[in-house]
């Protein structure tokens, strides 16, 4: 702005207010005399900006303004000859967000949703800038008390009331996206990549059946999914089904063979007598024991154990109709993106320091304001039932599952998946140690899978955590204790010393 002598700049202001102010003609009244001229220049740019533009931003020009086609909104003021009649109504150009309101982007809308790493279908994965976590849910356990030795309230001071998340009343649909075979130090798996409509994370399966990739008769149905070799649209190409895995058997550049929706899991291939149900895993995701390498818990050797365990081949017994045989092992993991049970990687970090301070991971839980389990499990079930795993579909007698943790196998069944036995993940830090003498015995947990020699237990080490070996360690240890004593994990405790091996 010039500045005249005679300029009164609170004049100029109250003019600047009266072209760019929200009500322009009460504010007319109010305004004072000048006696100089202000800059067209300043004028015509004021004049231009919309009601909501202040001086402070009146040479701006914001959304949709000129950012969007002028079909959406923006009008072409160069084409304005200066003929006010000919001049359209102007468009009042108002601060527009792409974000939903701040209310809506924080609320959590079903029990899925609402995590910090998570966002509501359908909703842009903008974050407040702050990255707080969502508010969190009212404690609904009366599991541990949140007061410490100094009389703080830590659940007070972490956390804030919130209603209790929606049920879902929309039925779990999911759909295979693409599947690639991936060769691991057990052996090959075929991981499959889910989306579903509950969240925008990218479940997996993990299916090991390397038997779909010999040309040796199949002692069961292969596990695969239906909605991958289904026909996505009339106009897919092979080429298209290929890429994104419909195919049977193993790709190499000279062999190629798509898939149908048909060919391969039908009742038409039966099940050879003594082959036993498919055995399973519903794992949750653990960015800190699987990636990094954490020994504050089991996660990386229970997802290494479990792709080895299911990788075994499977013997068969004699029959009158054939010798003794052993089959490729077969099954699947399922892979949650539920990490910290649930409850997002940020608040796990949290609840690590709070362990720091001396609680366990389930009283550092209930602390940040959430549950001691925030996991879900129907999405595992629409996967499960997608592999054609669990259900008595071609003959096959449900599943056995690897697991400590009976909340798994209840809301298995829940989902209607027909559990035929559950399988125990003994922690190979406590493999070799001695049962501690008021260990309850566990009713329907035969130690005979355990395995049973030493030899078994320590191999050698991978490059990564998968193929990995033992590991001990005091954070270890505790983290496996409190799954015991507090969460209900069906396990015996074991000795704090290594002394007799059990093995
Ligand atoms: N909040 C929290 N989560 C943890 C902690 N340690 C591990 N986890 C999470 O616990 C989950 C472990 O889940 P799973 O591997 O499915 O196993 P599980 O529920 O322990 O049951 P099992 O089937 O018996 O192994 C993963 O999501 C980990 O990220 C912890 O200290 N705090």
């Amino acid at each position: 702005m010039r500045h005249h002598q005679s300029i009164d700049p609170d004049a100029d202001a109250a003019l600047l207010d009266i072209l760019t102010g929200p009500t322009p003609q009460a504010a007319a009244k109010s305004f004072a005399r000048r006696d100089a001229a202000l800059d067209p220049l300043l004028i015509a740019a004021a004049a231009a900006s919309g009601p909501h533009v202040t001086r402070n931003h009146y040479h701006h020009d914001f959304f949709p303004g000129v950012m969007l086609p002028k079909a959406e909104g923006s009008w072409d003021w160069t084409k304005w000859t200066g003929d006010s009649s000919s001049r359209p109504e102007r468009k009042r150009f108002a601060y527009v967000s792409r974000q939903a309101p701040r209310r809506q982007r924080l609320q959590p809308s079903t029990a899925e949703e609402g995590k910090e790493n998570d966002y509501p279908r359908g909703m842009d994965p903008l974050k407040p800038a702050d990255n707080l976590p969502p508010v969190p849910k009212k404690r609904r356990s009366s599991l541990a008390s949140p007061i410490n030795s100094e009389g703080r309230n830590w659940s007070k001071a972490l956390s804030s009331p919130d209603s209790p998340p929606k049920p879902d009343a929309t039925p779990v649909e999911v759909k295979c996206m693409a599947r690639t075979r991936i060769p691991t130090p057990h052996g090959p798996v075929f991981l499959h990549l889910y989306h579903s409509n509950r969240d925008a994370k990218e479940h997996l399966a993990i299916v090991i059946d390397p038997a779909q990739t010999s040309d040796d008769a199949l002692a069961a149905p292969p596990i695969r999914s239906r909605s991958l070799d289904a026909v996505w649209s009339e106009t897919e190409t092979e080429a298209e089904r290929i890429i994104r895995g419909a195919y049977i058997g193993r790709l190499s550049p000279t062999l190629q063979r798509p898939s149908n929706p048909s060919c391969h899991h039908s009742a038409s291939i039966p099940v050879m007598t003594g082959v036993p149900s498919p055995l399973i895993r519903i794992h949750s995701e653990c960015f800190t024991g699987e990636t990094v390498g954490s020994m504050r818990c089991d996660c990386g050797e229970q997802l290494d154990e479990a792709i080895r365990q299911i990788s075994q081949p499977i013997a068969l017994p004699a029959t009158s109709s054939r010798k003794s045989t052993a089959i490729p092992g077969r099954g699947a993991i399922i892979y949650l993106r539920q990490e910290g049970r649930g409850i997002g990687l940020l608040s796990k970090i949290r609840a690590y320091n709070l362990q720091d301070m001396g609680h366990d991971t389930v009283t550092a839980n209930l602390m940040l304001g959430h549950k001691a389990d925030e996991r879900g499990y129907e999405i595992a079930g629409a996967i499960l039932r997608d592999l054609g795993l669990g259900s008595d579909h071609a003959g096959l007698e449900g599943v056995r599952v690897l697991t400590n943790n009976p909340d798994k196998v209840e809301a298995l069944q829940r989902e209607n998946i027909r559990v035929v036995e559950r399988v125990p993940m003994i922690p190979r830090s406590w493999q070799n140690r001695k049962p501690q003498a008021d260990a309850k015995s566990l009713p329907g947990d035969p130690l005979s899978y355990i395995p049973r020699k030493q030899k078994e237990m320590s191999r050698a080490s991978g490059a990564t955590l998968i193929g990995g070996g033992t590991v001990y360690g005091e954070d270890l240890d505790k983290y496996l204790r409190t799954k015991v004593l507090r969460m209900g994990h069906m396990l015996p405790l074991w000795m704090e010393s290594p002394e007799t091996p059990l093995y």
